[in-house]
């Protein structure tokens, strides 16, 4: 097995598992939930494709200086233990409620409200949002860009271990459409209840005819994977019930983020997370994209504050609803470069994944966010030095704790 599909199973099989068992059980069982979702969106009796367009959804008492009561959904990937931290910090820890189909490790479980919450099923969030009178959802639930993509092995190993019976094409259809639902369960709970909603897009959600160098906020956006044309589908609808519904969507299109104490999820970015850790622990690195490949990316720290900083935008601020943000582009002979600096023996070898380097060279290599600069004020702390000091400390301290227990 090669180190590339060693850190597949490491990393993607949990959210792979969970997901499939989800989308099996929509499939296979009578009055899947795929189909109830649906029926759900369409026939709700408050759904806002029944309410007149100057209807206000702001019906829950949530004024500006009131602490925000927020769900965070598919908390349990790398951004959003990190995004609770930051939110019970400035919330109170009883307001931030985490949320995902996996079981939470001890730590996360301890350090404040965790929930389980399917977004494939509108019941249970809706419970959730009444119960606790939640008025901002963060939506982090997704799959990530290369798991989202065909890989032989892995979607072999899924279909005979998890979907028996189906063929590879029906398990990305399922991914595909389940994603979909949930998004439509989000949308339409979130109007109906007046919530502010936070969407990530990416970078992904550009495809090899945007233009490439600089990517704008506004231009033709043709994604060439499943994980892209699904973040276009998520802009494109909550910038429409935002227009037709008053919904309070924001969105922010993130880089590839890079964080030190949490694993990204499968995405085609997550060589700029691994090269730290092996660097930091065997002085080596093989990297799975071409050392050209340039992509905007950003410390993790900076992407949650930017989430937290546009939550919080006054609406007269906001120009758009779907912003670009950024903090750097490089690529992995110059990241190599920079982490050389502090370990002057690292090595780095190429041993490119094909699927990863076809994504990768359809995506942006240098994002413009200046509208974000210019509406909210928009500003990043961390550039290329200041990262990989950042994460080679970190990592090094930990490891360092490590072998002291
Ligand atoms: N990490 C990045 O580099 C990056 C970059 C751009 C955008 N984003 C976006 O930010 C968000 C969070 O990213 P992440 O890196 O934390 O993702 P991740 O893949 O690490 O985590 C996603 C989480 O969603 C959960 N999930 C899957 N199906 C679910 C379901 N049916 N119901 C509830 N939860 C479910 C998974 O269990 C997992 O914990 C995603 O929407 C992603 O597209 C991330
Ligand atoms: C860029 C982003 O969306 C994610 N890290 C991915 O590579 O899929």
């Amino acid at each position: 097995m090669s180190t590339d599909d060693a850190h597949f199973q490491v990393t993607e099989m949990p959210v792979i598992r969970a997901l499939t068992k989800a989308a099996k059980q929509a499939l296979l069982t009578p009055g899947c939930r795929c189909r109830t979702a649906v029926t759900a969106v369409r026939t709700i009796s408050v759904s806002p494709r029944q309410v007149t367009s100057d209807a206000s959804f702001h019906s829950v008492s949530f004024s500006e200086t009131d602490h925000p009561k927020v769900l965070i959904t598919g908390g349990l990937g790398q951004l959003g233990v990190g995004l609770a931290k930051i939110l019970r910090k400035r919330f109170g820890n009883n307001n931030v409620i985490l949320s995902d189909i996996r079981k939470p490790p001890s730590h996360v479980f301890h350090s404040g409200p965790f929930i389980y919450s399917d977004i494939l099923d509108y019941k249970n969030l809706r419970e959730i949002v009444v119960n606790n009178r939640i008025t901002w959802l963060v939506h982090y639930s997704a799959v990530l860009s290369a798991v989202g993509e065909a890989n032989v092995q892995l979607a072999r190993e899924v279909n005979i271990t998890a979907l028996q019976g189906l063929s590879n094409s029906s398990l990305y259809l399922v991914v595909f459409f389940c994603f979909f639902f949930g998004l439509h369960n989000i949308l339409d709970f979130a109007a109906e209840h007046g919530l502010r909603l936070f969407v990530p897009s990416t970078i992904g959600a550009f495809g090899p005819t945007s233009p490439r160098d600089p990517t704008p906020d506004l231009c033709v956006q043709r994604p060439r994977t499943i994980y892209g044309v699904s973040k276009v589908h998520a802009e494109l609808m909550g910038e429409y019930y935002h227009h037709r519904y008053g919904l309070d969507f924001r969105c922010l299109r993130y880089p590839g983020i890079i964080s030190a104490d949490s694993q990204p999820g499968g995405g085609t970015t997550d060589y700029a997370v691994a090269i730290f850790h092996d660097a930091s622990k065997n002085g080596k690195f093989e990297c799975n994209l071409k050392p050209g490949t340039r992509l905007p990316m950003m410390y993790i720290d900076d992407c949650l504050r930017a989430t937290l900083e546009v939550m919080e935008a006054p609406t007269e601020q906001l120009s758009m609803r779907t912003y670009n943000i950024n903090a750097m582009s490089f690529s992995p002979e110059e990241l190599a470069a920079e982490v050389k600096k502090q370990i002057p023996d690292f090595q780095i070898t190429y041993n490119i994944d094909h699927i990863r380097q076809a994504i990768a060279d359809s995506w942006p290599m240098n994002f413009d966010d200046g509208n974000a600069r210019n509406d909210w004020g928009w500003k990043h702390d961390y550039d290329l030095p200041e990262l990989v000091t950042t994460m080679l400390n970190f990592i090094g301290s930990d490891s360092r704790l490590a072998h002291a227990n």
